[in-house]
Parts: C-alpha cells; structure tokens; sequence
C-alpha cells in the first residue's frame, strides 16, 4: 500500500515491543533507544517481569516502547502469567520486533515465539539481529537469511529485518527510524523528556533485584521477587539536601535461599545494598538510605495469592 506524502512529515507516534528469547538483549535494545537505565539488564535470563516503557522523544515522533517478560513455554504459573500478559501486550502495540542474538542460532524457542506472535495478526512485526558485535559477518550473514526462512515456514511478513548492537550503538539510530517510519500518524502522547511511566517503585524494586542477581547461583533468578514497601523524601531536610527513605522486601522462596541472600555475617546483603543504592540514586538523582529486607514467601512462585500479593 502506498500512501502520498504529506507535504509536511507528520508527526508520528504509537508503541513498540520487543519480544524474544531470555537474554536475546531486549532490556539492553531498549536503554539504548532511550538513553538511559529505565529497564533491566542482567546476564541471567529472564530478569524483565514487568511492563516498563521506555520513551524515545523526537521532534516527528515519539516511540513507546514496551518491554515484555521473554515469551517461553510456561513451566509455572508465574511462567503463565507472564505468557499472558505478552500477548495481551502485544495485540495493544503497533509494532513487535523479535530479536534474534546473532551469536545464537535459530532454535525451537524462537519458531514457538514467532508462532504465538503471529496469531496477533493486526501488530506489524519485525525482525532484529540482535548482539551483531558477537558475530562474524559470515555468520550475521547467514543469521539474517535464517531469520528471513522462518519469516516463510511460519508465514510471517516481516515488514523489515534489521542487524544492531545495542552494545556497540551500532544501527540503534537506524532501527529507531524503521520504527518510527511504521508507526501511526499521531500526536505527542507523553510529555516531554518522560523516559518511563513505570511508577518509580516498580522500577526502584527491579533496580534492587537486579543488585541481588548479581552473583548468585543459576537456579536462585526465578526465586527472587522484590517489593517497595514505602518511598517517600524524608521530612525535615534542607531543600538541597533531600534523602529519599525507601523500605523494600526482598522475598526468596526458602530458608536456604535466605542465607544465600545475607551471605557470612550479612556480606552479601550489605553489598547487594549499596550497589542497589547507587543505580537508584543514579536513576532518580538523589541521595538514598535504603532498608531492605529479606523475607520468606514460601514457593510463591506457584501460589496465585502470593503472585497477586508480589504484583503478578
Ligand atoms: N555483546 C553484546 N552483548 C549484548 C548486547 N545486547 C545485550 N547484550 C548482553 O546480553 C545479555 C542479555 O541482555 P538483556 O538485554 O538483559 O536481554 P533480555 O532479552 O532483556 O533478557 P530477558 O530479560 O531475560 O528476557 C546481557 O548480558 C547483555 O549485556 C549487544 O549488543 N552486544
């Protein structure tokens, strides 16, 4: 379909998310769009939990991006819940981009979540290579005919197939314009300059929990769930000298997986702490004194009342 241009270029505006395998770099993609620490990144999978969006502000077109949980067969009900709230994501944005690490070969994860993804059939889809700079040109080569196959086999029109690194900045902007270019004439949804409309406890709490992954055994990610009981600026402080209380739980599923957490003598805790404290205080730009706690939410990963509670 082809569409006469307007004699000035429109001004566009609408959503986009990444879907992909765990660890395909969509948290990373996303930062490097926006420009700063709004989703979270980590080298163990399957960390993003929540819808966080991040927003790429220009002067023709304003690109809201949301970040999904990595669509997977579910193997809980956590696992199920988040299957859910992909695809009801999905069939509310404009424009899903799957993304393929390029130093990764096509798999049955991917062609499952292509599959899934094309049931959502008004959504324009994309395709990006993602992590370019871990791949020779040969295997990015064929990495994009591979993708360009399953486009075929799964009768998915991919209306672009792009190559980037999220690391490297390398074809970022490129990709931003290609998303731009499909979404909807429209005007400037958010204001200017709002990166997230993730309330900042959401954010703060993915913020601690990434702090806590650090390190930790492989089989400890999917039992870490974390809760901002209380933010507030702390009264009776000087006008530049704000201190910003936060009071967080952070919750594990055993009573061994608590000690994992505090480490020898609270160690570990302390540290997972102070590094949290920093990216908040990075993120928000103020000082933070930062209470958290670990607490024992038996296998809440199964128990519907503790998901609601935790905020699934
Ligand atoms: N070398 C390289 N590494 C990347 C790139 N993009 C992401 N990574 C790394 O790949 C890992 C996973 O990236 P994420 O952005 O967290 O992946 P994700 O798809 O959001 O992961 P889930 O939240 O598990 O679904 C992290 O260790 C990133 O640093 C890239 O362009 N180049």
């Amino acid at each position: 379909m082809t569409e006469t241009p307007p004699p000035l270029p429109a001004h566009r505006s609408g959503f986009a998310s990444f879907v992909g395998r765990p660890n395909a770099g969509k948290s990373t993609l996303t930062n490097a769009l926006v420009g700063s620490k709004v989703v979270i990144t980590s080298s163990k999978p399957q960390t993003t939990r929540t819808v966080v969006r991040g927003i790429v502000h220009r002067p023709d077109a304003q690109l809201i991006l949301v970040d999904t949980p990595g669509l997977h067969r579910p193997r809980t009900l956590l696992g199920e819940r988040l299957n859910d709230l992909v695809k009801t994501t999905l069939a509310e944005v404009d424009v899903v981009a799957v993304c393929f690490p390029a130093n990764e070969k096509i798999g049955p994860g991917d062609r499952f979540i292509v599959r899934e993804m094309g049931k959502v059939k008004r959504t324009i889809k994309v395709a990006i290579a993602t992590k370019t700079d871990l791949a020779t040109p040969e295997q990015l080569g064929q990495h994009l005919l591979d993708i360009a196959t399953l486009g075929t086999e799964t009768g998915t029109d991919w209306a672009e197939i792009v190559p980037v690194s999220a690391q490297g900045g390398d074809q970022v902007q490129l990709l931003a314009d290609l998303l731009v270019g499909l979404l909807p004439e429209g005007p400037q949804l958010y204001p200017d300059g709002e990166l997230s409309d993730a309330p900042e406890e959401i954010i703060v709490a993915e913020l601690i929990r990434e702090a806590a992954l650090e390190g930790v055994r492989d089989e400890l990610p999917h039992s870490i769930a974390v809760v901002v009981e209380e933010m507030n600026l702390r009264a009776d402080r000087d006008a530049d000298k704000p201190l910003l209380d936060i009071y967080a739980n952070l919750y594990v599923e055993r009573d061994s997986q608590k000690g994992i957490m505090i480490g020898h003598k609270g160690a570990r805790l302390k540290d997972v702490g102070s590094r949290a404290r920093q990216q908040i205080e990075a993120l928000l730009g103020t000082p933070v004194y930062l209470d958290l706690h670990i607490k024992i939410a038996k296998d809440w990963q199964r128990d519907p009342r503790q998901l609601r509670k935790l905020g699934f």
